[in-house]
């Protein structure tokens, strides 16, 4: 299956101040909606500032498979769609590597179609769970023909001739299962409805009713929002500037504030409230953080971030802030381990089923490299060392990044302010979310390598 290379370790060390401007490459969540909405729509959608990692790729590889044109034209990304309804079935699997988004999401897209698909994935996603995107399409007449035992990836589904809407509560703070089962939706006749007891990111929400679907979104007394989408309806292709990932800014943002003397600006990032999390505890631990130029652009808020170093302090981050950062806890334990006194984290279940399980795996490498840290079954407690004395195992003692993206790239900040180098196993996975983050970061002046075998 996907992502058989060799293994390629790295190393940071600590580093002189980083400076610059950057614009990191477009959000992940975005950009995989793009690709889905617009291979979809009837007519043409145009998307500059997509991310062209590997998953997001393969959605749009997967997009082509059933019948969207897809090709890059100069900058920009140019779609002819189906039409709503005129998924034609794959002949092959859709392989989506290490992508939970683009497999979850495409299981709702096409789970309500008249047809057989086969959904594929590397090592880390077929050990993630797939039942929570399983059971609402269960209950809408999608039959899941085969599975791995727990309802895991390899797994083929076959849709009914006419998908039964529903009226989904999402169990878990989920963007994804909530996306999946809208999705659904949008081929079903009928209204389907998701309640959002705890609210996720909006993307799916405001791309919808951007391409014209009939989505509209209700917030109830207690704060509970209900989704209600019409099947069946005409979506149209449309203009996209994707904007800066915030998640992927996450590394350089952590990086400047931890080395002396740093001064950076990162440009052009996304503020959608939904995914402000990690800035908004960076602020409360002292980071200094300017946001500058605040602008709205193609209906999401963007702005630039001008980051200096600084003096960190431990602080509790609530477990309702989880849902606005959670891609972001491994780069904030980093922060953390440079803070002065504990940083608490809470309500962190769903770190367990990431790519890896971030939170044992961020809890092991932060102690391999020194860090006094506890990890509960949702919380995770690190207790900083301002400086970063003694911290780093040096080049011999490998982090294991657990084909995980995120951790690979968390650790190798880390090492840009530790005593002694950090070292990761494997930094092949960067490529799925963050392809330019190692020439990033170089140019800033972070000390980072990839170490090839002799
Ligand atoms: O909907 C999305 O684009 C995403 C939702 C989140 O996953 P969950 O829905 O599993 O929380 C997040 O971790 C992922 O990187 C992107
Ligand atoms: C969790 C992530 O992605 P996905 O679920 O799409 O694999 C991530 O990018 O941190």
């Amino acid at each position: 299956m996907s992502h058989e290379a060799a293994p390629l370790p790295a190393v940071s060390r600590k580093s002189s101040p980083l400076s610059g401007k950057i614009r990191v490459p477009g959000d992940k969540s975005i950009s995989h909606r793009s690709f889905m909405f617009g291979g979809l729509a009837s007519g043409e959608t145009r998307i500059t500032g997509l991310l062209e990692g590997e998953d997001v790729m393969r959605t749009g590889a997967a997009m082509k498979a059933m019948g969207a044109h897809i090709e890059k034209h100069g900058d920009e990304w140019v779609i002819r769609g189906t039409g709503n309804g005129a998924l034609l079935q794959p002949q092959e699997p859709l392989d989506f590597g290490n992508a939970g988004t683009g497999s979850r999401l495409t299981m709702g897209l096409v789970g309500t179609y008249d047809m057989e698909t086969t959904f594929v994935g590397d090592a880390s996603l077929s050990g993630r769970p797939m039942g929570r995107v399983l059971d609402p399409l269960r209950q809408m007449g999608v039959q899941v023909l085969k599975a791995a035992p727990g309802d895991r990836m390899p797994l083929t589904l076959r849709g009914p001739r006419h998908a039964a809407p529903i009226t989904y509560r999402v169990p878990m703070a989920s963007a994804q299962v909530k996306s999946a089962v809208l999705l659904a939706g949008l081929n079903t006749a009928g209204i389907t409805t998701v309640i959002e007891p705890v609210m996720t990111r909006d993307h799916t929400e405001k791309m919808l009713q951007g391409f014209g679907a009939n989505l509209s979104v209700e917030t109830d007394e207690r704060g509970v929002r209900h989704i209600f989408i019409e099947g069946q309806g005409k979506l149209t292709g449309q203009t996209i500037a994707v904007p800066g990932d915030p998640s992927s800014a996450g590394f350089p943002l952590v990086a400047a504030l931890i080395v002396p003397g740093s001064d950076i600006t990162i440009e052009n990032v996304l503020m959608n409230p939904t995914r402000t999390g990690l800035l908004a505890t960076l602020q409360e631990m002292g980071g200094r953080i300017d946001v500058l130029n605040p602008r709205n652009e193609g209906g999401e808020d963007v702005a630039d971030l001008r980051v200096r170093h600084s003096d960190l302090k431990g602080v509790t981050v609530p477990p309702e802030r989880a849902p606005s950062m959670i891609d972001e806890y491994p780069v904030l334990a980093v922060a953390a381990c440079f803070a002065e006194g504990e940083t608490l984290m809470l309500g962190l279940e769903e770190l367990r089923v990431k790519e890896s399980d971030r939170l044992a795996a961020v809890a092991t490498g932060l102690k391999l490299n020194g860090v006094d840290c506890t990890e509960g079954e949702a919380t995770l407690s690190v207790r900083g060392v301002p400086g970063g004395k003694g911290l780093g195992a040096g080049k011999d003692a490998a982090v294991k990044t657990h084909l995980d993206h995120r951790i690979a790239m968390s650790f190798l900040v880390m090492g840009l302010a530790s005593e002694k180098p950090v070292t990761v196993d494997d930094a092949n996975m960067i490529a799925t979310s963050f392809p330019e983050f190692m020439d990033m970061m170089t140019g800033l002046g972070a000390s980072i390598e990839t170490i090839r075998a002799a």
